[in-house]
């Protein structure tokens, strides 16, 4: 590890089942995210994302290899590491408000009287576009919106790390460019590392500095395609400059690479 590495999947690997049910999901799994870094990680649906998540989080251990999160290996989820699910509707406390949901992830920040937490969360709100919402229940709001206040929970708690399984699947199109800026203006804001689970391909690489790309199940090598776009982006300028779409082009042959080994 070098003094700028954040964390670190080595040789992991993980099956679910047992004797002749026994599906290899990782199969060796490495790759390293420096800290600072945005990363995306892109695949084949079922190849493991999900799977590899909840090992980097602590929240389930792999058969073999190890996450290391600062150094440090990771046996539980550690201090310092968020996770926003893409299920929301199971990730919200279904019995606090809106507000009340992102002050919760605020335990262990430097938001320490009630008031600083408060002024924090609605800060949050406003900037998902839920100012008016602070209130609501999240059985009050739809889909998308409560997406949103996921996203301002995940970054409220101030992690150092931040992963992110799909979180804006569920959004239409022009909300989902506002929230790609808004995770990318907040994560910078708040120095946050982020590793993004997405299966849009663009939006891979317009989050990126470097986007992983798993291979099928089972799931034993991540190509790691670097985006030079430097850290401004622009919903209609990056998206046509040459760097961004010799990146996008780079990971579309990686996926279509793994998807004929597949048929062959
Ligand atoms: N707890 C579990 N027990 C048994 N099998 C599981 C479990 N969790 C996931 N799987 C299986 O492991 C494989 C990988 O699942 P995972 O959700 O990690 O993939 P994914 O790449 O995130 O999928 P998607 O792209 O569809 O979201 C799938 O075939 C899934 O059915």
């Amino acid at each position: 590890m070098n003094d700028t590495t954040i964390l670190e999947a080595v040789d992991l690997r993980k099956a679910y089942g047992h004797g002749l049910q026994r599906m290899p999901i990782l199969d060796g799994i490495d790759f390293r995210v420096r800290k600072g870094d945005f990363v995306s990680v892109v695949g084949p649906s079922g190849c493991g994302k999900t799977t590899l998540l909840m090992a980097l989080a602590g929240l389930s251990q792999p058969d073999t290899g190890e996450v290391r999160f600062r150094g440090q290996p990771v046996t539980q989820p550690p201090q310092g590491l968020a996770v926003v699910f893409q299920d929301y509707s199971r990730s919200l406390f279904p019995w606090k408000t809106a507000r009340e949901n992102v002050i919760f992830a605020m335990r262990d920040t430097a938001q320490k009287t009630r008031q600083e937490r408060r002024d924090r969360a609605d800060e949050l709100l406003a900037a998902v576009g839920l100012k008016e919402f602070a209130q609501k229940y999240p059985w009050q709001l739809s889909g998308g919106m409560q997406q949103r206040v996921a996203i301002a929970r995940g970054l409220a708690s101030e992690s150092d790390l931040l992963l992110l399984d799909e979180p804006l699947a569920a959004v239409d199109a022009q909300t989902r460019a506002d929230m790609q800026d808004l995770i990318l203006e907040l994560a910078q804001r708040f120095d946050q590392t982020c590793l993004l689970v997405t299966h849009d391909v663009d939006e891979a690489v317009y989050m990126a500095d470097k986007v992983i790309v798993l291979s099928r199940r089972p799931t034993s090598v991540a190509t790691e395609i670097p985006v030079d776009l430097g850290k401004r982006r622009d919903q209609l300028a990056t998206r046509e400059q040459p760097g961004f779409l010799h990146a996008r082009h780079e990971v579309m042959e990686r996926i279509r690479s793994y998807r004929s080994q597949m048929a062959g």
